[in-house]
């Protein structure tokens, strides 16, 4: 997991327990081994659409907190990913699965998608970019380590497409980005040695509440 920076993997390790929860879902696993019901998937992806344009703003948001050139660029390259790729993603699948643009964007959003989204904007509305980052950083690197994991023990093709996507390269690659943008951002605003700054135990549970909020977003996912 070192390839997503010091920072992550120093957060990771302080929630372990919810990260493992997160990470190793039973909606996770259903999606490894083909068994996770259709109607939960296409939900979650509805919900998902949704949780992304709300995730979007964050990420626009962390262009407004950066301090750099370099910290514009990885926050604007995000918000063009997710905006011109990831959302295309679910348009696209919703669209193969007889789910119109239409009835897509009309989805009502649920109680635990709101409170996600809302819980990583509050960071980013009354804190700097490290408490938003901190609130990002579960969503992006959780992806990645779940699709690198499922490419190497899926056992169904049933949702093939969907762990391609987190395992492909270029997923692999913006996750590395976010892992070095969050060790610069901490670096220039507190110093090398961050994790011994009296803001570190409080990005640390920004980091584990936007994990245990992951873990409820697969809950929901499995009642539709
Ligand atoms: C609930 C939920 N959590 C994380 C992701 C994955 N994701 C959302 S934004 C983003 C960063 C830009 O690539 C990534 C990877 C998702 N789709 N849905």
């Amino acid at each position: 997991m070192s390839s997503y920076g010091r920072a992550f993997a120093l957060m990771r390790e302080a929630a372990q327990d919810p990260w493992r929860a997160y990470t190793r879902h039973a909606f996770v696993e259903g999606i490894k081994d083909g068994t996770l019901p259709r109607q939960a998937f296409l939900h979650y992806l509805r919900q998902d659409y949704v949780f992304l344009i709300h995730f979007s703003r964050a990420w626009a948001l962390a262009v407004v907190k950066s301090e750099t050139h370099s910290e514009m660029l990885a926050a604007s390259r995000t918000v063009n990913g997710l905006i011109s790729e990831e959302m295309q993603l679910h348009i696209g699948i919703c669209k193969t699965a007889g789910i119109s643009q239409a009835e897509l964007f009309a989805t009502p959003e649920r109680a635990e998608n709101l409170a996600y989204t809302r819980f990583v904007l509050e960071a980013g509305y009354s804190g700097d970019l490290l408490d938003l980052l901190a609130a990002l950083a579960p969503c992006v690197m959780g992806y990645g380590e779940i699709g690198t994991r499922l490419a190497s023990e899926v056992t169904s093709e049933t949702y093939r497409n969907w762990i391609e996507t987190y395992a492909s390269e270029d997923y692999q690659g913006a996750c590395e980005a976010v892992g070095e943008l969050l060790d610069q951002a901490l670096t220039r605003r507190i110093g090398v040695e961050f994790e011994v700054s009296p803001r570190w135990d409080r990005l640390c549970q920004t980091f584990r509440t936007a994990t245990e909020l992951e873990v409820k977003f697969w809950q929901m996912g499995l009642t539709p």
